[in-house]
């Protein structure tokens, strides 16, 4: 079978970069167009060397509709704006999207549901083997322990990071209401400042901390009455997102279109 030919969007990010470091160690992908915003210092540089990395022989661009002309498949992770706009013109040219991108709002999710009308989407807060495993044994400990148990979601980030709660810490937050059985949006608590009030019950509550260098740090707190239990991810190196990505890029190889997620990729639905 021929190599899956991958356009990177956001190739100057610290993501994109990952990317660009990772896929020649990956078997069955091959670069074939490095995506940057209009006006980006590095349009027309090596992809890789104009970045520190090692040459890739594929320049930087800001022409999405020739970058997608030659690909199999589109991974994402750089901003809202640029997600949403990739997502019009991967459904038009039937391009696999996988996309990372966090902070993406309802009208972004809206564009994107109708982008898997055309095309397979892979869409997930969080990429790594980990978390989604720990969001299956979340989902559980939520089941069985009910709204009695308070739910709190704690996640830290380097200073760097733009939208909180993360996508992580989101993802997370959709399997406690999905053990519970209740939809997330009518049972959040994020941001409490000032004179708050007693925590209202059944709340899934978030706390963003940032700063430094931290690649991502999650826990899910479950506190009953006299205990605690705590799940939680510690993301050490950005690889782990790089390879998710590039997993579920060839994952999409023949799939109908639709809007996927990393537990399909992974095979832990239901699990
Ligand atoms: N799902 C997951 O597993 C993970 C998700 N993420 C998410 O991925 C996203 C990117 O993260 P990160 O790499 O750290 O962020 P960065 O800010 O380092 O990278 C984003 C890149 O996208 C570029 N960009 C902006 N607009 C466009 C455009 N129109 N076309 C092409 N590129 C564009 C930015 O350029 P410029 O700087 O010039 O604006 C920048 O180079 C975030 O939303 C983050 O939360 C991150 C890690 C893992
Ligand atoms: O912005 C980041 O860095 C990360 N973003 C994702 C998120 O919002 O959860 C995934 C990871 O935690 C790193």
């Amino acid at each position: 079978m021929s190599d899956l030919r991958l356009v990177v969007v956001g190739a100057a990010g610290r993501m994109g970069r990952m990317l660009t470091q990772t896929i020649p160690d990956t078997l069955g992908v091959r670069l074939v167009a490095a995506l940057e915003a209009d006006g980006a210092a590095s349009l027309g540089a090596d992809s890789g060397a104009a970045f520190g990395l090692q040459p890739t022989g594929v320049p930087v661009t800001s022409d999405v509709a020739a970058a997608l002309s030659e690909a199999d498949a589109v991974i994402d992770f750089s901003t809202p704006a640029a997600t949403a706009a990739i997502a019009t013109a991967a459904a038009k040219a039937r391009v696999a999207h996988v996309i990372g991108t966090t902070g993406l709002t309802a009208e972004d999710l809206a564009r994107i549901a109708e982008e898997a009308r055309e095309t397979v989407v892979v869409r997930s807060g969080n990429m790594s083997l980990g978390v989604n495993l720990l969001a299956g044994l979340v989902e559980k400990a939520a089941r069985a322990l009910g709204p009695a148990w308070d739910a709190e979601i704690v996640e830290m980030h380097h200073k760097l990071k733009v939208d909180a709660p993360s996508g992580t810490a989101l993802l997370l937050g959709e399997a406690v209401a999905r053990g519970r059985g209740i939809d997330l949006a009518e049972h959040s608590a994020r941001g409490r400042d000032g004179v708050t009030g007693p925590r209202k019950p059944g709340d899934i509550g978030f706390a963003a901390l940032r700063g430094g260098t931290v690649v991502g740090d999650h826990t899910v707190i479950f506190a009953g009455m006299g205990e605690r239990i705590e799940f939680s991810h510690r993301a050490e190196d950005r690889g782990i997102f790089a390879r998710g990505a590039l997993a579920a890029a060839l994952w999409t190889r023949g799939k109908a279109p639709g809007l996927y997620s990393m537990a399909d990729v992974l095979g832990l639905t239901g699990a």
